[in-house]
C-alpha cells in the first residue's frame, strides 16, 4: 500500500504536508505523540476524510485527492476499526455483525462466527450496541476486522478495552497473520503491541 504526497488540514491545523510512505504486508505500528495524527491517517485511509491532496494506491487500486468519495473497490478492500464504539447503538450486536458484513463481497459468515465466539460475544449477540460494555463495542468491530477478507486492515488503538482472553485471542490472530503474509494491517498504539511489526511510522516529527 502506498501514500503519494498525502496533504491534509482540519483547518488551519496542518497535519500531513506532502507525506509519502509504504507499508508492505504484515504489521505497520503507526505511531505519535497524543494529536500527532494518527487516527486522522486511518480515518484518511478508510475514507472517512478526504485529502486535500495526494492519492494511496492499494493492489491495483487507486483512490486520490478530488475523488468524490474512496471508490467502491478501496472501501471494500479496506475495514476500518475505529477505536470509538460502533456508530450504530440502536443495533444488537447480531444486526451490526450483518449490517456491516453486508457491504462486503465473499464474506464467510462462518468466520463472522469464529471470531465472535472467541471473543467471547456469543452470549451478547442481542444485545444492542447502546447497552453493551465498551469492551463488547469494541469486540464487534474487531470480529469483524478479523473475520472479512480484506487487504488493508485499519486498528485504532485495538488492545484498548480488552480482556485479558480477548486481548491474547487478538495478539495471536495478528501474529498468525503477519507470518502468513497477504494483508496489509496499520495499528495504531501507544504501548509495545506484543505482535511482531515490520515497520514503524513515526508520525509528527
Ligand atoms: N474533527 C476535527 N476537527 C478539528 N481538529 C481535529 C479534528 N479531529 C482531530 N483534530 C485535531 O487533529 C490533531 C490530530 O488528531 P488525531 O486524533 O488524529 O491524533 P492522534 O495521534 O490519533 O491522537 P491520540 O494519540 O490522542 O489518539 C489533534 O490536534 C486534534 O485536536
Amino acid at each position: 500500500m502506498n501514500i503519494d504526497r498525502l496533504v491534509f488540514a482540519y483547518g488551519q491545523r496542518w497535519l500531513f504536508e506532502g507525506w509519502s510512505a509504504r507499508a508492505g504486508a504484515g504489521v505497520t505500528w503507526v505511531q505519535g505523540a497524543n494529536g500527532s495524527g494518527k487516527s486522522t491517517l486511518l480515518r484518511l485511509l478508510a475514507g472517512a476524510l478526504a485529502p486535500r491532496h495526494g492519492s494511496f494506491e492499494l493492489a491495483g487500486c487507486r483512490y486520490a485527492a478530488g475523488d468524490s468519495s474512496a471508490p467502491l473497490a478501496w472501501r471494500q478492500q479496506t475495514f476500518w476499526c475505529l477505536s470509538d464504539p460502533p456508530p450504530t447503538p440502536w443495533l444488537t450486536i447480531a444486526e451490526c455483525l450483518g449490517f456491516v458484513s453486508g457491504t462486503y463481497p465473499d464474506v464467510d459468515a462462518q468466520r463472522v462466527r469464529e471470531q465472535v465466539e472467541a471473543l467471547g460475544l456469543t452470549k451478547a449477540l442481542s444485545t444492542p450496541l447502546r447497552d453493551a460494555s465498551l469492551g463488547q463495542q469494541r469486540k464487534t468491530l474487531l470480529a469483524l476486522a478479523l473475520a472479512l477478507p480484506v487487504k488493508l486492515l485499519l486498528l485504532d488503538e485495538p488492545f484498548n478495552a480488552l480482556d485479558t482472553a480477548s486481548a491474547r485471542h487478538l495478539a495471536d490472530t495478528l501474529t498468525a497473520r503477519a507470518q502468513r503474509g497477504g494483508q496489509v494491517i496499520l495499528l495504531t498504539s501507544h504501548v509495545e503491541p506484543h505482535v511482531p511489526v515490520r515497520e514503524r511510522w513515526l508520525l509528527g516529527d
